[in-house]
């Protein structure tokens, strides 16, 4: 019988080539490299890669050069095509549902690079409080006046995070893991809001607080963190930060589309949020110009998730979902199962 195809979508794996033989041996390997939205259309228009069955993304810096995967793209699927695994945590890229509506599956790899956002999201967490931003700009202005006045003004307007709440949005494996550090290294209270409530074991192991409304967990959080998917529509505006306590801190790892950014930059310039923390922004690559002028607010560019250890985990896990998907008839981390019949191999 016939192999079934994977079309293997960006650069050349780099790190897991034991496993990569692996998937060679029981699969036929199409490749797109990285091609543009015409001629990556036109490639499936002309079935150029054959009927293939799945579609590996192992990075997320190549193989989405052809765009985000809408009705346009995904009409263009072959039927054989049962299940696409790639690289990342969030997936506002790709039109879920859509996918769902012609069988296919699709498997993120949140669970590979969890450890690293969740570090990255501590380090923006502790910034909020710690007026890092502002100590670290005024070091690399090279001004001694900058310098000192960072030296002498900061102790009177930071705070340790220990004793104040962490209110996360989306207690899924990212929000649970920056739970657990957060609670672990600074002793911060955990406070959450999510679709679901969790098992009262998995809230013990945090000594969690469940908020079934989001505005209620807003008015008691001192640091609200956002860890939630995008959707398609915006989480947070004026209401939101008004319903906030008056100095509260705002962190974001998710999607910068979640967030109103100018009514942030309001709240900021009126006090009524002390400090952000944003990894991610609503417009990338172009950030808020007025954002990134403020001292109290600590700002990356969307690598919260990058680290070689993500990669690794990201090559894997893709690989993982297509063989346990063809072995078992269950994918791994599968996100759309919801809106899917389960799929006949
Ligand atoms: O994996 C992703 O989608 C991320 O944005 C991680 O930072």
């Amino acid at each position: 019988m016939a192999k079934p195809v994977v079309l293997h979508l960006g650069d050349d794996i780099k790190w897991n080539h034991e496993l990569y033989k692996q998937l060679q041996d029981k699969f036929t390997i199409e490749r797109s490299y990285s091609m543009d939205r015409e001629t990556f259309k036109n490639a499936l228009k002309t079935k150029q890669f054959g009927d293939f069955a799945a579609m590996y993304r192992p990075f997320w810096n190549t193989g989405g050069e052809m765009g985000n995967w809408d009705d346009e793209l995904i009409s263009l699927l072959p039927p054989s095509c049962k299940i696409y695994a790639s690289a990342g945590a969030g997936f506002d890229w790709v039109d879920t549902k859509r996918l769902a509506q012609s069988g296919i599956i699709y498997c993120n790899a949140a669970a590979a690079c969890t450890e690293s956002v969740a570090d990255a999201a501590i380090w923006l967490i502790l910034s909020t409080f710690r007026n890092f931003s502002w100590s670290s700009t005024a070091a690399r202005s090279l001004d001694p006046a900058q310098f000192s006045n960072a030296n002498r003004n900061i102790a009177a307007v930071t705070h340790n995070p220990g004793d104040h709440s962490l209110g996360i949005i989306g207690l899924g494996r990212i929000g649970y893991r920056i739970a657990q550090k957060a609670r672990c290294c600074f002793g911060m209270r955990i406070l959450y809001n999510d679709i679901r409530r969790m098992s009262s074991d998995v809230e013990g192991t945090i000594e969690a607080t469940y908020f079934e409304r989001l505005d209620d967990m807003l008015s008691e959080a001192d640091c609200v963190l956002v860890a939630t998917p995008f959707a398609g529509d915006k989480l947070l505006d004026t209401a939101h930060f008004d319903m906030m306590k008056r100095g509260a801190r705002l962190v974001n790892i998710a999607r910068g589309k979640l967030v109103d950014e100018p009514a942030l930059v309001r709240a900021l310039e009126e006090g009524q949020l002390v400090a952000a923390g944003l990894d991610v922004h609503y417009d990338e690559p172009n950030v808020n110009p007025t954002l990134a002028k403020m001292s109290n607010v600590e700002l990356l560019s969307h690598t919260a998730g990058a680290s070689v250890e993500s990669h690794i985990g990201f090559e894997r896990l893709g690989m993982e979902n297509i063989m346990s998907f063809f072995e078992t008839g269950k994918a791994l981390t599968a996100v759309n199962l919801q809106w899917i019949e389960q799929p006949k191999l």
